[in-house]
């Protein structure tokens, strides 16, 4: 079965608070975003890759970013828009309507997942449709008053903390956020728009090394976790 990947990468990093985008921001010399279009395109699993990315940055992208990458010209780039959810709409119609396989939404700023990772939640997804890496929460869970009062401690039996990649049969994706869309509802992610079709999705346990890289404080957890996720060994910047 094909797999096409959706890179998003539109978004405008306003939590990390720098004056660049955080997806362009290098962790030991390389951008966020290179290592994370790097673990896809050395994934053999997947077929086509598309990018979804604010338009204006769309020459940077191809020659500061794409050169950097072996196979980089098989990125397809898709106009980001303004919520996260509207930069995968645009990726997967950038994907095209005929295509049939499954489709694996990733956000630009987690660098850190593995390709066995990426080949299990596929492999989960190709046999259910809808599948999701995810962590159980780890921490005691509280509800939070208006006035900063603890108004109660939430059990976190079967509470898990959703990470990407996640993984959908390419119809099922579409029809989910054709749905969405029509209806006016906004998602924080892809499996919530299948959830409300009352299609099951399948959690796959993943690792709390895929960090999605959100404010500062992540930059510096992102350099401990370097040196486990080296570059492709087809990479010359790795
Ligand atoms: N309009 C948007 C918003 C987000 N994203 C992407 O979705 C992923 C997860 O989003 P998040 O970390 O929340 O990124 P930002 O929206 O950039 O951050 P913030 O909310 O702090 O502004 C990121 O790779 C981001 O670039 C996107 O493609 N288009
Ligand atoms: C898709 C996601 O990464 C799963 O954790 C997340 O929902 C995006 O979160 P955001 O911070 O609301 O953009």
């Amino acid at each position: 079965m094909q797999i096409a990947a959706i890179i998003v990468a539109g978004g405008k990093g306003l939590r990390m608070g720098a004056d660049t985008r955080k997806q362009y921001l290098k962790l030991d010399g390389v951008p966020i975003l290179v290592r994370t279009l790097d673990a896809f395109l050395s994934c053999p699993k997947i077929h086509r890759i598309v990018l979804a990315a604010p338009a204006d940055d769309f020459p940077f992208i191809r020659s500061e970013l794409l050169s950097l990458l072996p196979g980089g010209d098989r990125v397809v780039l898709a106009a980001g828009g303004a919520e996260r959810q509207e930069s995968v709409y645009s990726g997967l119609k950038a994907l095209g309507t005929d295509f049939k396989g499954l489709v694996a939404v990733h956000d630009g700023v987690r660098p850190f997942v593995s390709e066995e990772e990426i080949l299990k939640v596929c492999e989960a997804a190709s046999g259910c449709g809808a599948a999701i890496l995810a962590v159980p929460a780890f921490e005691t869970l509280k509800r939070v008053s208006t006035d900063g009062a603890i108004a109660g401690t939430l059990s976190r039996d079967g509470l898990w903390m959703a990470q990407t990649p996640q993984v959908f049969d390419a119809g099922l994706l579409c029809r989910a956020h054709d749905e969405a869309r029509a209806l006016g509802v906004l998602g924080t992610d892809d499996a919530s728009l299948v959830e409300r079709l009352g299609h099951p999705v399948e959690v796959v346990a993943g690792s709390r090394c895929n960090i999605k890289i959100t404010t500062p404080d992540d930059l510096d957890l992102a350099s401990l976790f370097l040196p486990r996720f080296p570059l492709s060994a087809e990479n010359p910047a790795g």
